[in-house]
């Protein structure tokens, strides 16, 4: 395939992405609520879906566009001793479910990213999340996967490849990112 092709099937993608309006809507009151009553956004995913979490989390915690405070936000991808320690003791379906348990609070927000939305580890840590009053958002391919039936509100971005899944989930992402610093800018 050629590059020109690559970017073609890109610029498709994202057409097709700009048609979810209504669900980024509900994703982004999701988000600012929960930020609003002090909780905070918590990110998972594995290979490059756990590069988008560490990304997301610290446009958040650190700055994506505007000057403002800090929004609460973890990864559950970046604590290599807490990582292996669980997936040593406990089996890598574990790693998140178990962080989240200890660090998630009622109110937060969960949010998965997985573009199969079937991995094992991601599906656990929303059942966790469920149980404990937290929110369950997706980000995933368009099938959603097993997570979709599982979300409060599911993001399913249109197409099966996983790269260009990867490719509109960042945009996702960040979308919401710069919904939520614009809408909070003035209160936290
Ligand atoms: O980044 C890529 C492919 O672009 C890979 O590292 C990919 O994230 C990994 O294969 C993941 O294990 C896929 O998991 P998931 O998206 O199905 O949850
Ligand atoms: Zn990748």
């Amino acid at each position: 395939m050629s590059f020109e092709n690559y970017c073609q099937t890109v610029v498709e993608n994202f057409e097709a992405l700009g048609a979810l309006e209504k669900v980024m809507e509900n994703a982004a009151d999701i988000w600012v609520q929960a930020l609003k009553r002090g909780n905070k956004i918590i990110f998972c995913g594995n290979g490059g879906s756990a590069s988008d979490s560490q990304h997301l989390a610290a446009e958040l915690v650190g700055r994506y566009i505007l000057e403002r405070d800090s929004l609460p936000s973890i990864a559950l991808t970046v604590d290599t001793s807490a990582l292996t320690a669980i997936a040593n003791d406990y089996g890598y379906d574990q790693v998140f479910a178990r962080q989240l348990s200890g660090l998630g609070k009622s109110g937060d927000v969960f949010v998965g990213i997985t573009t199969s939305g079937n991995s094992a580890n991601i599906l656990a840590a929303a059942k966790v999340a469920r149980k404990m009053g937290i929110s369950v958002m997706g980000f995933t391919g368009q099938s959603g996967g097993k997570l979709a039936e599982v979300c409060d509100l599911c993001i399913k971005v249109p197409s099966d490849a996983t790269n260009h899944i990867q490719e509109m989930h960042i945009a996702v992402g960040h979308y919401l990112c710069g919904i939520a610093e614009n809408r909070l800018r003035d209160e936290v």
